[in-house]
């Protein structure tokens, strides 16, 4: 067998999310069954301060030479990393990406891409023009549970799939929760809001079994009806958001194909051990694939068939891990002790595609990111959410 090759990781920004992603990185890829490839993290950067940047190394658990920098400028510059994970809020995508790809690094980035479809394309187009690897950083994708699942839907086993219910949501309060409005969740500077947070989940969920599982010369775009609630204190962020998507379809595939995709910072499809319910539910005429929360790292599916069938899966996170730091006190997943947080399949595929000189994400490429962005762009303009200019621009350089 051949030697694993290593792949060397940047980390830009040392918040909450990079800290998960990083300590799932360094988890030993054989514990999955990986064999191809090895993770190392060679820098971190912190736009705060080097001494940030070198605290974040140690936590994680990083490698001892691993370089800190107290800027994403320098970071970009160092000749030794591989590919950049970028953990900013999502207002700071496009700048941090575009300031990785002009610099020719490879890049891993962070849920939601960007503000806006346009800087998504614009950032495709880059890459292109430099001949990079660019990937959304949607996790879930690449879960063993989210393969099954599309696998569930093209082995036909439930039919052509007509209607699909996506909720991602969590109760957490926002008032109490983010009382000076400044958090991400809610501050419209860092295009807060539950769609690009957490809504970009639901469509996930919509697009990888309604679009993604169609051959790729008939998948064609939804339609879109969406009721956009603002956030009461700041009124420039969405609390609640629901859309009707309608995706065209030959009469062969069934015709036309419906979601309805749900996304909430007040109310949730809450799960408890016991009595789960789905927030997923993929629904065919000869059966239903459930899929029970959180949306973003599900651990439980269920089959119904018609005729009565029903199957019931587990899907753990493989350890040994580190546990996890990810406790965001809204409900959020939290993995136990001793097992990674999942995070590791998105950088196994990423470091993959580098290795093998695909410019893509397999599980979402580029055009489909887009394709999403432009459906959270239109169900914004019917909500009539508009973020400051400064992060809707693609103009770059821009100051933050
Ligand atoms: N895949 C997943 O499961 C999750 C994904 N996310 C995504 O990751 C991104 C970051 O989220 P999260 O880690 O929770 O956010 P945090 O607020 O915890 O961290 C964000 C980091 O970005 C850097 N940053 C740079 N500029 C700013 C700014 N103006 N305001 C705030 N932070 C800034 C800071 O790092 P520094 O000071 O070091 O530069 C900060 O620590 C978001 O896009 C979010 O959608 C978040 C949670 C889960
Ligand atoms: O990506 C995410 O998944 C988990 C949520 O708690 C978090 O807010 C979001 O950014």
């Amino acid at each position: 067998m051949s030697t694993p090759k290593t792949i060397r990781w940047g980390i830009l920004a040392t918040g909450g999310i990079a800290q998960t992603f990083t300590k799932d990185l360094l988890v030993d890829p054989t514990t999955r069954g990986v064999k191809h490839i090895k993770h190392t993290v060679v820098a971190a950067a912190s736009s705060s301060s080097k001494s940030r940047a070198e605290q974040f190394l140690k936590d994680t658990g990083s490698p001892s030479d691993a370089k800190a920098y107290g800027s994403y400028e320098e970071l970009v510059k160092d000749g030794n990393i591989d590919v950049i994970y970028i953990a900013t809020p999502h207002s700071h995508h496009y700048q941090n990406a575009m300031l990785c790809l002009d610099a020719g690094k490879n890049v891993l980035c962070e849920k939601a891409f960007t503000v806006n479809a346009a800087q998504t394309r614009a950032l495709a187009d880059k890459a292109k023009e430099k001949n990079l690897f660019l990937m959304e950083a949607v996790w879930t994708r690449y879960f063993p549970l989210s393969i099954y699942v599309r696998g569930l839907i093209t082995s036909g086993r439930i039919g052509p799939v007509g209607r699909v219910f996506a909720d991602n949501s969590i109760a957490m309060n926002p008032e109490e929760s983010f009382s000076d409005g400044k958090h991400r969740m809610v501050n419209p500077d860092l295009a807060g809001g539950a769609l690009l947070d957490l809504g970009i989940y639901s469509l996930t969920w919509v697009f990888q079994t309604l679009y993604h599982t169609q051959p790729k010369d008939t998948r064609q775009p939804p339609k879109v009806v969406a009721a956009l609630k603002s956030y009461g204190p700041t009124q420039a962020a969405d609390e609640t958001t629901t859309m009707v998507l309608s995706f065209p379809r030959s009469a062969e595939a069934g015709g036309e194909a419906h979601a309805i995709a749900t996304t909430s910072l007040r109310v949730a499809t809450l799960y408890h051990e016991d009595g789960e319910v789905p927030g997923i539910r993929i629904q065919g005429p000869k059966g239903e694939i459930q899929v029970f929360p959180p949306a973003f790292r599900p651990t439980h599916t269920r089959l119904v068939m018609k005729d009565g069938t029903i199957e019931d899966k587990h899907w753990p996170q493989p350890g040994p891990g580190k546990g996890s730091n990810f406790k965001n006190g809204f409900g959020g997943a939290q993995n136990p002790e001793g097992e990674g947080h999942g995070m590791f399949w998105e950088a196994d595929e990423a470091a993959t595609a580098i290795v093998e000189g695909r410019k893509e994400g397999k599980y979402e490429g580029l055009a489909e990111s887009i394709l999403i962005m432009e459906v959270m762009d239109e169900v914004r303009k019917q909500g009539g959410l508009v973020y400051p200019e400064k992060i809707e621009t693609t103009k770059y350089p821009t100051q933050l």
